[in-house]
């Protein structure tokens, strides 16, 4: 079953993007991270069962870096939460689905992550991603 684990917002700097959250009442849970794979320092508030994930670059290869010279800060992506995404990624692509990498790579806290070409999206970036047998 698929279910919305969290909505990916582009920040310069994660203080920054915490603003609105912090002043909606929310508190970041844990330490921010870096997904080094991805370029990307994260701070997460959870919301419900779902999660606004902060995006800041930690440099300028960053895939963030890159979106914020063309786009204003904002929503970036949204990503739902599949219980196999090896299985979800083989069904998709017999569906025609066109995914930004060949298979699954390293998100956050420990889960597996793969995005799907925007334009597949209907104009989102959409990620699929799936977390440790037993965490959430
Ligand atoms: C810590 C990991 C964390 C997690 O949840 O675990 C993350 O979520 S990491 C998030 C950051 N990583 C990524 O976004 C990886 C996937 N993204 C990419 O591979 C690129 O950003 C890509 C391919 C979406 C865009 O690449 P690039 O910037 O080089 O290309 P263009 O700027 O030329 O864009 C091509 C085309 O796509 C449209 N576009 C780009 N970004 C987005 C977006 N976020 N949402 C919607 N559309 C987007 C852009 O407007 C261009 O459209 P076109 O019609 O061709 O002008
Ligand atoms: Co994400």
């Amino acid at each position: 079953m698929v279910q919305l684990d969290h909505i990916g917002i582009a920040t310069p700097d994660l203080d920054t993007g915490s603003a609105p959250y912090l002043a909606l009442g929310l508190s970041p849970e844990g330490p921010d991270e870096i997904v080094e794979a991805q370029g990307v320092n994260v701070r997460v508030f959870r919301v419900g069962d779902a999660m606004v994930e902060l995006l800041a670059p930690t440099g300028p290869e960053s895939a963030i870096a890159k979106y914020l010279e063309k786009n204003r800060p904002g929503l970036h992506h949204t990503a739902y939460r599949v219980d196999d995404i090896d299985a979800e990624i083989e069904r998709l692509k017999a569906t025609g689905a066109t995914f930004l990498s060949e298979k699954a790579g390293a998100g956050l806290h420990h889960t597996r992550v793969i995005f799907l070409h925007p334009k597949w999206g209907a104009g989102t970036l959409i990620e699929l991603c799936e977390h440790p047998k037993g965490q959430h």
